[in-house]
């Protein structure tokens, strides 16, 4: 589904897969220079069609973080679109052309997105903030009322909630929080919403730690194909 983030100046659209993945893609309406975030290789197809109606300029596809769902399709992209680059933390152990650190920028026309490292579901995961902090792109940090898991890739509990309550919390009450999953079709919330209501982030620290190193969940399917894949941009199989 697609659907508009009425987001103004930034061109907008996100799209879900079957592994209920958020794609966004965000451009200058005036110089066309776009950014994807977080592609999925079932839908690349779509979302480089919407590219070229649109007439944008895709400049940078950047993962935050090392999925372990399902496959980015960041490596196939780069070969259809000429000039692309990939991106992705430089503590994600993946290949890419760009490793993302703290406080970097990836500017598109006017607009850029500015580095947060905030790892805890993995040690390479990134937020992603518009330049006026109206917008976050939390990846598995935070997602609506939950959070990433943390008992894989290096997922440490307590790391999670530091880089969540120092690294997005502090953002503006009305910044838009754009999360990388969501299994109940939201789309989107706020800082200051999360702050209040996110029944896990909420918790003090202990609770939190607890309630993380005792979810159970069954591991994503696609783990074993996934994660190996998305070191080398979805292109283990060229
Ligand atoms: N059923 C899905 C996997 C679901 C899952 O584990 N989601 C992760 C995010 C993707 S790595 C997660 O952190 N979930 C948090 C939670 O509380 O559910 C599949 O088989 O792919
Ligand atoms: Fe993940």
């Amino acid at each position: 589904s697609r659907a508009p983030l009425g987001c103004g100046e930034i061109g907008d659209s996100n799209f879900k897969s079957s592994s209920s993945t958020y794609t966004y893609l965000l451009a200058d309406t005036n110089t066309k220079e776009a950014v994807i975030i977080d592609p999925v290789l079932e839908t690349v197809d779509r979302d480089l069609k919407l590219i070229k109606e649109l007439g944008l300029n895709l400049t940078v596809a950047v993962n935050t973080h090392c999925h372990a769902d399902h496959i980015t399709s960041t490596g196939l992209m780069k070969q259809r679109v000429a000039g692309l680059k990939s991106a992705i933390s430089k503590f994600s152990g993946a290949t890419a052309d760009i490793h993302l650190t703290e406080g970097d920028n990836i500017p598109f026309g006017r607009h850029s997105l500015t580095v947060k490292e905030t790892p805890g579901h993995t040690d390479g995961c990134i937020t992603l903030v518009t330049g006026d902090q109206t917008m976050a792109f939390t990846g598995d940090a935070l997602l609506i009322r939950g959070c990433g898991r943390t008992d894989f890739q290096q997922g440490c509990a307590e790391k999670l909630y530091h880089s969540v309550h120092e690294k997005i919390f502090t953002l503006p009450d009305e910044c838009l929080i754009y999360p990388a999953h969501d299994y109940l079709g939201q789309t989107v919330s706020t800082v200051g919403e999360e702050r209040k209501f996110n029944p896990r982030l909420t918790k003090s620290m202990e609770e939190f730690v607890e309630l993380m190193n005792n979810l159970n969940l069954p591991k994503p399917k696609k783990i074993d194909i996934s994660v190996p894949a998305n070191l080398v941009c979805g292109l283990h199989h060229v």
